[in-house]
């Protein structure tokens, strides 16, 4: 631990440090100390030459530069001059409880934009500023994604806090979708776990720079180096340290940037005051090792700093922070922060990690896609000046209608001028713009490219472009993974309820792409699905708290899928032609099994391929042909479930000058196929979950006695250092988990924890698939005898 001898305030306090310099010096410091009017390289440069020609002067315009920043930082209300000023758009995302939401609060308090800081089920019960639904603070988790603003030194920052828990993983998708950078949140004592891999896989899906800030340091076990190991080994990522810590567990005060070769430590109520001080002896060999690593991982990516390496030269602080920065940006290195948010420490140090290292709106590169010209990739400029491109990245039903969040990538938005939607074409005159933190709104009259806004009076689905009107490009849309639960749901009173139950459900589901509603053809239910049990009962909970509709609901059920193992074809004939209009239709072809890369490249579950040579079908039934393929892969032939990873080829035909017709087309086509899939192997795929569970190591034989009963298959068991704890990964079907919380408490006196997100969907044991279907065939012949 530092010693006070060594210790220097930053921000110097009367009383401490060597005399004051004159004020008319003071000016001149501070002026070398402006961003403004100066290019980066000018001002790094007199920032250079004032320290070392005058280091006194340097150290209290530093202060007093600092101070007047922090001043300006609760004053981000008044008007910002963007063209001058850094600008960041962040997104805060991690596996659950890992401080996600913790270590925004301390941003926002730091940051002079809340004046107390709440903590999540903190004593208080207020809950933190960014949880501001009810519900998120009854259950102390994140639900929604919330954003906010807030000035930290010279750079404006948009911050998404994005929830941990699976179940609402779309909001991390959309979040990421939009951002320039991460910050990637680790646990200090449980390191790289199930989400932060999920986490790192979006990040990567949208090339989003990231740093990683090891949390927890404080909690009893934390080992930051173990983390790091894991960022390396599992997710694959060039990290190194930035920092090392001052103590851990209980002693954990602060950390030491090993680029400046200085310790900071955390103190005062919150945290509040930086205090500088040199490197604490007993750790100057440790702090030398983690440079020389953080050098060697740089110099693997780095020209400049490789060639330095080679020449076996030190780099300049500066030459370090610009590496750092140049590698982050490109995604090629994650620099790695510390501490623990929960005892403010740390935060202030990886806000300016945030501002060094995560690019520039305009460094990061965006595409369009020119609906005009196939789609063709074109890089949006990020300049005001520019016609305007926008996307509408997320959606939110308030008390004044819909919310829209919206990223500008090209061009201006201005309060009372028109904006058109590129997808639907329709044309909208802005009534309102805001800035979002958390649930509160503040008014604006524009915003400009590289912003993240939201409006009111914006009627349009999610992920929908916006343009001036003059140009055929669209933002390229986000992943949305499919539903693997479902639950039959109905209002408890039909009479009163059902018109807000309906409205209820048109609006959550144009708000979460991943919670879909469908009315089953044959029991006539409504069922909805989404990602979880924890995702519908959310949902159910906001119907009986925002609409007033109390809802039963059935058992929840798992997203089966059928599809089929062999080629098969089929020549089907559909006639009717006894008595009035008659119906003629012939189809020939076969239907093939996909690959997963087949799918993903085709972006549909199932794909239509037609290979007619002549006019045996005419052409203007084609489109009918395709429909009858969807009705069939909408229901499966076993199971009624939909089907998925099936090619189906429509080779020849044959019509009727009168009988054929667009609907006995689409009949002869759907039935052609379900006719067909009984005959190609098919079988019924189920979803299957990658579950992690953290239990002290004494229960481990009953935890893995109940997941093999379960059917689990074990892909990894990982003792911590001291033996105590254990880390099970495995693979379950998720038919198996329900139930399992309340098993897992009890086998390890509620000690234990698990999560689970969805891994695949695999085939079922056949005694399972005959099982089901005989289900489906007693239900079927139910509903008909009824
Ligand atoms: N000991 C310790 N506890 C922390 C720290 N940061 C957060 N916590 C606690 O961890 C729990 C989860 O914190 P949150 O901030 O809600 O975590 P989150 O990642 O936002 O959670 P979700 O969004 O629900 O996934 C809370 O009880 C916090 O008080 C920390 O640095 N040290």
């Amino acid at each position: 631990m530092a010693t006070t001898s060594m210790l220097r305030i930053l921000c110097p306090r009367p009383g401490y440090g060597p005399p004051a310099p004159s004020s008319s010096s003071l000016a001149s410091g501070r002026a070398a100390l402006s961003f403004r009017s100066q290019s980066p390289s000018s001002h790094a440069a007199a920032q250079r030459l004032l320290r070392q020609t005058n280091p006194t002067t340097y150290a209290y315009a530093r202060g007093s530069f600092l101070r007047s920043l922090s001043t300006t930082a609760s004053s981000v209300d008044g008007k910002i001059d963007f063209d001058s000023i850094k600008r960041r758009n962040i997104g805060i995302s991690a596996h659950i409880d890992s401080g996600k939401t913790t270590l925004t609060e301390r941003i926002l308090y730091y940051t002079g934009r809340i004046k107390s800081i709440h903590d999540v089920r903190g004593k208080d019960g207020v809950g933190a500023k960014m949880d501001s639904m009810d519900l998120e603070r009854e259950k102390g988790i994140t639900i929604k994604s919330a954003a906010t603003f807030c000035r930290w030194k010279d750079a404006f920052v948009n911050i998404i806090d994005t929830p941990g828990h699976v179940d609402f993983t779309i909001e991390v998708e959309r979040a990421l979708r939009v951002l320039d950078g991460g910050i990637l949140v680790l646990c200090g004592v449980s390191g790289v776990q199930s989400q932060s891999l999920t986490v790192d896989r979006q990040m990567k899906r949208y090339d989003v720079p990231r740093l990683a800030f090891i949390n927890k340091l404080d909690r009893q076990g934390s080992n930051p180096w173990k983390v790091i190991n894991d960022l390396r080994n599992q997710l694959k990522l060039n990290a190194s340290a930035v920092q090392v810590p001052i103590g851990l567990e209980g002693e954990h005060v602060g950390v030491i940037d090993i680029i400046e070769m200085k310790s900071y430590t955390f103190e005062g109520e919150k945290g509040v005051t930086v205090v500088e001080g040199d490197v604490p002896p007993h750790l100057m060999e440790l702090v030398l090792e983690k440079r020389a690593e953080l050098l060697e991982r740089l110099a693997d990516v780095d020209e400049e700093i490789g060639e330095l390496f080679l020449l076996e030269e030190e780099p300049t602080p500066f030459q370090f922070r610009e590496a750092i920065r140049r590698r982050t940006v490109s995604c090629q290195f994650v620099p790695v922060f510390m501490g623990s948010a929960y005892k403010n420490k740390g935060v202030q140090k990886l806000l300016d990690g945030v501002v060094d290292y995560l690019p520039e709106p305009h460094q990061k590169k965006n595409y369009a896609l020119n609906r005009a010209k196939n789609e063709e990739r074109v890089e949006v400029t990020c300049d005001k000046n520019d016609p305007l491109l926008a996307l509408a990245f997320k959606l939110e039903e308030t008390q004044f209608g819909q919310l829209t969040y919206m990223r500008i990538y090209q061009g201006m938005l201005r309060k009372g001028y028109p904006i058109v939607n590129v997808n639907s074409g329709k044309k909208i005159k802005l009534a309102r713009i805001v800035r979002m933190h958390s649930d509160e709104m503040q008014e604006i009259d524009e915003a400009h490219a590289g912003d993240v806004v939201a409006m009111f009076g914006v009627d349009c689905r999610s992920m929908d472009t916006f343009s001036d009107g003059n140009m055929d490009l669209a933002m390229s849309t986000m992943f949305v993974p499919e539903p693997v639960m479902s639950l039959a749901i109905k209002p408890a009173d039909t009479t009163k309820m059902q018109n807000n139950f309906a409205k209820a459900l048109t609006k959550f589901t144009k708000e979460d792409p991943t919670l879909r509603v469908k009315v089953d053809s044959e029991t006539k239910e409504t069922v909805l699905s989404g990602m979880g049990e924890l995702h519908l009962e959310v949902y159910i909970e906001r119907m009986k708290r925002e609409y007033g509709v109390e809802v039963i609901s059935g058992q929840p059920n798992v997203n089966y899928k059928e599809t089929i193992a062999s080629k098969t074809t089929f020549d089907w004939l559909h006639k009717k032609q006894t008595g009035g209009a008659g119906q003629y239709a012939k189809v020939v072809g076969y239907i093939e099994p996909m690959t997963e890369e087949e799918m993903k490249a085709h972006g549909k579950p199932n794909e239509f391929k037609n290979r007619c040579i002549g006019t045996n079908i005419p052409p203007e039934y084609y489109p009918s042909c395709e429909k009858g393929m969807n009705d069939a892969m909408a229901e499966g032939a076993l199971v009624g479930c939909e089907v998925e990873g099936v090619r189906v080829v429509l080779q020849d035909g044959a019509s009727h000058a009168v009988d054929s017709s667009d609907m006995a087309f689409r009949i002869c086509m759907a039935n052609a196929i379900r006719d067909t899939m009984k005959r190609a192997n098919s079988s019924v795929l189920e979803p299957i979950m990658t579950v992690e569970i953290e239990i002290p190591s004494e229960f481990q034989g009953a935890v893995t006695a109940s997941l093999s009963r379960r059917m689990g298959m074990i892909q990894s068991s990982d003792m911590n250092d001291d033996g105590s704890g254990l880390k099970i990964e495995c693979q379950v079907p998720l038919a198996n988990m329900f139930g399992y919380s309340t098993e897992l408490r009890s086998l390890t006196q509620g000690k234990g924890e698990f999560t689970m997100e969805y891994f695949q969907h695999s085939p079922v044991p056949r005694n399972v698939q005959e099982e089901l279907m005989n289900e489906y065939k007693k239900e079927r012949e139910a509903r008909e005898a009824a």
